[in-house]
């Protein structure tokens, strides 16, 4: 990607996560390459089922490996993550690296309060005493945009707000300052405003910290306010990498220009919305060769898709799977003159 020079904070090479079903491995995760560096955003957008969780949380060392193929390196401040044991990820998860859900409640413990949990995370990474751990948790909460962190501190989850609940999901995440925080959908369940306030508070802690974020959404308006790269992933594979600028202002992938194309435009509220026909296939029905994205393409020629598309370096850190896209148009787009991109 466009800063693959600097020292990456994270950088993820060929990682592929087959999941067991029956008694054949399929892959939900195909040959997966990137890199997070300090003080950057990556965004990983793509629709329901396109696999990203399943990164997130491969990453993340949280899947069974009875249930489970996992091969490529995650490379970690020097480490390959993928070759701890869960004694040793458990050093890392929470110290080194921070992990914000989509469901704040069932991520929350409803018996226990929040202050108690906020310093769970601090009494099993360090050495910290209880004032000290006492006053992190306010300072957090402070941080984390609470207005009252006294009284918020002895509460319990049900008495707080879906946005509050959010906002002290992610005071967990930071308490260690970790240097990379995965936040999987962070804004999905909450409305709005509340959406945009959180974002500000992982822009700001980004900034603070100077940690690196992966940020998993389907959400293209929430890429295009926070993030600094992008990696588009479908069934399963990246199909373009590069910054926000690049994907938003010169998209190339058939599927880029879908999902752009299919965003609300807030200028434009009366135009019918585009919709990307057909469905992510599931992981029995991936396609084994060519564009996995072409059967929701059908009017481009079998013969525009490579018949084992790989990555297509166009400058810059740009990046493309397939040369498809050489040849993508909309139906209806074409006119007289022939085609408008
Ligand atoms: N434990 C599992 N066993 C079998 N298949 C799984 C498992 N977890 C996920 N999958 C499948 O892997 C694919 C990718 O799922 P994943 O949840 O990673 O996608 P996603 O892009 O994060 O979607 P969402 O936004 O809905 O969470 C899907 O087809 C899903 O059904």
């Amino acid at each position: 990607m466009a800063s693959e020079n600097k020292n990456s904070l994270l950088d993820v090479k060929g990682v592929s996560t087959a999941f067991k079903i029956g008694d054949n491995y399929y892959d939900a995760v195909s040959d997966v390459s990137l890199q997070v560096h300090h003080d950057e955003i990556l965004a990983i957008v793509g629709e329901s089922g396109c696999g990203k969780s399943t990164l997130a949380t491969t990453i993340m060392g949280l899947h069974d490996p009875e249930e489970t193929r996992i091969s490529g390196e995650v490379n970690f401040e020097g480490t390959d993550l993928l070759k701890l044991d869960e004694n040793g990820y458990n050093k890392i998860r929470g110290l080194k690296i921070g992990m914000i859900f989509q469901d704040p409640l069932s991520a929350l413990n409803p018996l226990k309060r929040i202050e108690d949990q906020i310093q769970e995370v601090m009494i099993y990474h360090t050495k910290m005493t209880e004032k000290q751990r006492h006053d992190r948790v306010i300072e957090l909460l402070n941080e984390v945009g609470i207005d009252d962190p006294q009284r918020t501190a002895h509460q319990f989850p049900h008495q707080l707000s879906g946005g509050m609940r959010q906002r002290i999901i992610i005071a967990i995440a930071i308490a260690c300052k970790p240097d990379l925080i995965i936040a999987d959908e962070p804004t999905t369940a909450l409305d709005v405003t509340i959406q945009a306030q959180i974002l500000d508070v992982l822009r700001d802690i980004q900034k603070e910290n100077h940690a690196g974020i992966i940020l998993i959404t389907h959400d293209l308006g929430v890429v295009a306010e926070t993030a600094d790269q992008v990696a588009v992933m479908y069934a399963g594979q990246f199909v373009e990498q590069g910054s926000v600028e690049q994907i938003f202002n010169n998209p190339k992938h058939p599927y880029t220009r879908s999902l752009l194309r299919s965003m609300p435009q807030r200028d434009n509220e009366r135009d019918e919305l585009y919709v990307i026909s057909g469905m992510v296939p599931s992981l029995q029905r991936m396609p084994k060769t060519g564009d996995r994205f072409a059967p929701r393409i059908p009017w481009i020629p079998a013969a525009a898709h490579e018949k084992n598309p790989v990555m297509h370096d166009l400058g810059s850190g740009h990046l493309v799977r397939c040369t498809c896209y050489k040849q993508f148009y909309f139906p209806d787009q074409v006119n007289k003159e022939g085609l408008s991109q």
